[in-house]
C-alpha cells in the first residue's frame, strides 16, 4: 500500500443524493474514499456511484451480497460494471458461492472482500445466533475467504489483530465500527478508535456517523487523518 492510499472510507449513510452529495463535496477524494451502501443505493440506485466517480471518489459498494452462487455471481458482476474500487459478498454464503463472485469479477475489476460478522454483533447476538466467540468466527470466515481467492474481509477492529498473518500477499482488513475515545457506539457492538484499529493491523477504516453526522464534517475527518497519521501500524512481513 503506499502512503497516498486513503485508508480512511466515509460511509455516506442518507437517505437521497441531495444529503450524500453535499457531504462529499465537502471532503477531498485526495484524503479518503467513500461508501455507498444499502440505504443510498435503494434510493438513487447506481446513478449515485457515477456521480460520486465524477467528483473524483473512488466507491466502495458495500451491498454485502447474500444469495445463491449464480445470484451473487451475476450481481457481482454488475458491481463491476460500475467500475467500483471494492465490492463486498457475505462470507456466510459459503464456500461456493464466494468462489462464485470470484470467479464472476474481471481481473483488474474491484477488489472483492468478505463480510464476516457484523460489527454490531455483541456476544448476545452470537450466542442468540448459535455462532459462539466472535475471535474464533471471524478467523474461520477470513480463512474461508482467502481460500476462495477473496482480496480481504470486513472485520471488527477488535480481531484486526489475530488475522495479521492472512494478510501476506495484500488480503486486505476493512473495519468498520469506529469510534473516537468516549463516543456513543450507536448500533455497533465491537469498537475500537481509529489508532487502535490501525495499531491492531487494520488496513482500511469505515466512518460513518462520527463524519457525517459531526456538527462540521470536514473537521470531523481532519481529525480522523490526524489521529490515522500518527497511529503506530504493525510492520507486515510478506511471505
Ligand atoms: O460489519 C459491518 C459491516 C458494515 N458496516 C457498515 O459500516 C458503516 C458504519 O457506520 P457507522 O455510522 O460508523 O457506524 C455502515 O454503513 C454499516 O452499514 C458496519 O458497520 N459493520
Amino acid at each position: 500500500m503506499s502512503f497516498e492510499d486513503p485508508t480512511i472510507i466515509v460511509a455516506l449513510d442518507f437517505s437521497e443524493a441531495g444529503a450524500a452529495l453535499a457531504l462529499a463535496r465537502r471532503l477531498d477524494p485526495a484524503q479518503c474514499r467513500v461508501k455507498v451502501g444499502l440505504e443510498l443505493f435503494s434510493a438513487e440506485g447506481p446513478a449515485i456511484v457515477r456521480t460520486l466517480q465524477g467528483l473524483g471518489f473512488s466507491v466502495f459498494l458495500d451491498l454485502k451480497f447474500h444469495d445463491i452462487p449464480n445470484t451473487v455471481a451475476s450481481a457481482c458482476a454488475r458491481a463491476a460494471d460500475l467500475g467500483v474500487w471494492m465490492v463486498n459478498v457475505h462470507a456466510l454464503g459459503g464456500a461456493r458461492m464466494l468462489a462464485a463472485a470470484r470467479q464472476a469479477i474481471p481481473a483488474g475489476g474491484p477488489r472483492l472482500i468478505g463480510v464476516t460478522i457484523l460489527t454490531s454483533h455483541g456476544p448476545e447476538d452470537l450466542a442468540a445466533l448459535g455462532l459462539g466467540d466472535s475471535s474464533e468466527r471471524v478467523r474461520g470466515l477470513s480463512v474461508l475467504c482467502r481460500e476462495a481467492g477473496l482480496d480481504g474481509v470486513v472485520c471488527s477492529p477488535r480481531e484486526a489483530h489475530e488475522l495479521q498473518d492472512l494478510r501476506a500477499g495484500g488480503f486486505v482488513l476493512v473495519t468498520p465500527g469506529i469510534r473516537p475515545e468516549g463516543a456513543p457506539p450507536d448500533d455497533q457492538r465491537r469498537t475500537r478508535t481509529i489508532r487502535e484499529a490501525l495499531a491492531a493491523g487494520a488496513d482500511y477504516l469505515v466512518v460513518g456517523r462520527p463524519v457525517t453526522r459531526a456538527p462540521d464534517p470536514s473537521a470531523a475527518l481532519a481529525a480522523c487523518l490526524a489521529e490515522a497519521r500518527g497511529a503506530p501500524r504493525p510492520v507486515l512481513f510478506d511471505t
